[in-house]
């Protein structure tokens, strides 16, 4: 594909993002599947430019008079961030070939223009409301924490499973493969890696044999703050895609379980009504081993085909679950109420802290969106709340950096709920497997029993936790 045809492609693209809910990543997969003339070398030059406008459309949207059809953000990148004169665009827009037809008399005043003073919202590329919000947060530091959530290339962070291997072994593995790991700095389970170019981690055998999950850091440590122990009943309230679920699990092995003897295990199968033996003599791809918990860990859901998603995870993990479908008002767990060691409740949020890898969500999300969240949040706590035992532990996490949808929801569950006593994150890192650059940070982060990491200060998405003990 010429220069030209690929920025008429961006521009497809970006229009088909904007109409749909789809992950910008499935869209650009889905244009690479339909435009099978395309190379590799033209879907990730689509892809680049795509993300290149996400990150910054807001500034996008702004130079061009307020347009925000694909063709016009893409613009507004090759004058704005590309720094490309204006003979340069329209050189590119010459209308040949499979290229973007020429410049309007409108689109070449906007790039010729000096740029206007912008907004601070504008400047720090997200939506208007999300910066007040911020302000009210992060006070002098917003723009830095805003900046932060925007970066291009977040790295890849990979969690090992003790129950399979070390980070050790699975850091030679990885090198063998090619790969160039470096240790996460706080989780001292994590392994990270570059971005840049980007890794098939999928296609990894220590991957396909359940050694190593994609996890970014701070989700580690979220799970490692839980303070799971074998024997503990564990339950992950909102377990979605199950990856905290894996977390929570590996904290559980017995001692002695903390690896699996890969031959001595026998090997079993997911059927729909439940794991079997397969006939002697079979031979399954399914990864052999269980790394049986000790005690009982629950994920429950109110959405049946999360749950089903999480049985092949736990399989190549061999990490046994017992999955509860709930009912939309919390049915479905009655013979939990009050027996729970532990109760995780990573509740639905709208992901603002995972904006530097889905930039496109910043751009969809509207106030209501915020409050709708922070109602169901507190809802889902109150009822998640009743499942602790006394003297358990309740966890409450969003992947969001917004205050409504993290102190505001804690604040009002401690208002209503004075039998929780918080437990200080500092105290709960003692027993947590972070490293000891990891316990000092963390410590120095949180605000008692809350912690918030961001891009800005732990160099991981941003997550948002709180601690409480049931006292009464
Ligand atoms: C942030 S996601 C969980 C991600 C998951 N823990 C992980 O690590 O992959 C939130 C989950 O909460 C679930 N959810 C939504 N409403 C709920 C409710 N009322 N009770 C329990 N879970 C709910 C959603 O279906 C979604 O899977």
């Amino acid at each position: 594909m010429t220069p030209a045809a690929r920025l008429a492609a961006a521009a497809a693209v970006l229009d088909s993002i904007a109409q749909g809910r789809q992950p910008a990543e499935a869209v650009l997969k889905a244009w690479g599947s339909a435009n099978r003339y395309a190379g590799s070398k033209d879907r990730r030059a689509i892809a680049d430019q795509v993300y290149k406008v996400l990150r910054a459309r807001g500034r996008l949207v702004w130079a061009m008079g307020g347009r925000e059809d694909g063709r016009a953000l893409v613009i507004g990148a090759l004058s704005l961030i590309d720094g490309l004169s204006v003979e340069e665009i329209e050189a590119l827009h010459s209308g040949d070939g499979y290229g973007p037809k020429p410049l309007s008399k409108q689109e070449r005043s906007r790039i010729s223009a000096t740029a206007d003073e912008l907004p601070g919202w504008v400047a720090a590329g997200l939506p208007e409301f999300v910066v007040e919000d911020f302000k009210e947060t992060f006070g002098d530091r917003w723009a830095e924490e805003a900046a932060g959530l925007m970066v291009p290339r977040a790295p890849i962070d990979l969690r090992v499973n003790a129950a399979k291997a070390t980070v050790d072994e699975v850091e030679t593995e990885l090198r063998e493969a090619g790969l160039s790991p470096e240790r996460t700095p706080w989780s001292a389970w994590g392994l990270r890696l570059s971005a840049e170019p980007p890794p098939n981690v999928q296609a990894l055998e220590a991957f396909k044999a359940g050694r190593i999950e994609i996890q970014d850091e701070g989700s580690q440590i979220v799970c490692w703050l839980a303070g799971v122990r074998p024997g503990m009943t564990v339950v992950d309230y909102c377990a979605g895609g199950g990856g905290k679920t894996l977390g929570l699990a590996m904290q559980g092995l017995a001692a002695g379980a903390s690896r699996v003897e890969e031959a001595a295990a026998p090997e079993r199968v997911w059927t729909p009504t439940g794991w079997v033996d397969p006939p002697a003599g079979t031979k399954t791809k399914q990864p052999a081993p269980i790394a049986r918990a000790e005690g009982r860990l629950i994920a429950c859901d109110v959405v049946q085909k999360r749950l089903d998603n999480i049985r092949p995870r736990l399989a190549r993990a061999g990490v046994e679950a017992e999955l509860i479908h709930l009912g939309p008002n919390g049915g479905g767990v009655e013979d939990i109420v009050g027996t729970a060691d532990v109760v995780f409740v990573d509740a639905p949020c709208t992901g603002a802290g995972t904006w530097r890898r889905r930039p496109e969500d910043a751009w969809r999300l509207k106030p209501e969106d915020v409050d709708r969240m922070h109602s169901l949040q507190t809802a889902i706590l109150t009822r998640a709340a009743k499942l602790v035992k006394p003297g358990g532990r309740l966890v409450y996490v969003t992947c969001s950096m917004l205050r409504v949808e993290n102190e505001a929801t804690v604040d009002a569950f401690e208002e209503d709920h004075p039998g929780f006593a918080p437990v200080a994150i500092a105290e709960a890192l003692n027993e947590a497997a972070v490293t000891d650059a990891g316990r000092a940070t963390l410590s120095a982060l949180a605000t008692g029993h809350r912690l918030r990491m961001s891009p800005a200060t732990t160099d991981t998405d941003g997550f948002f936790v709180a601690l409480y003990e049931r006292t009464a």
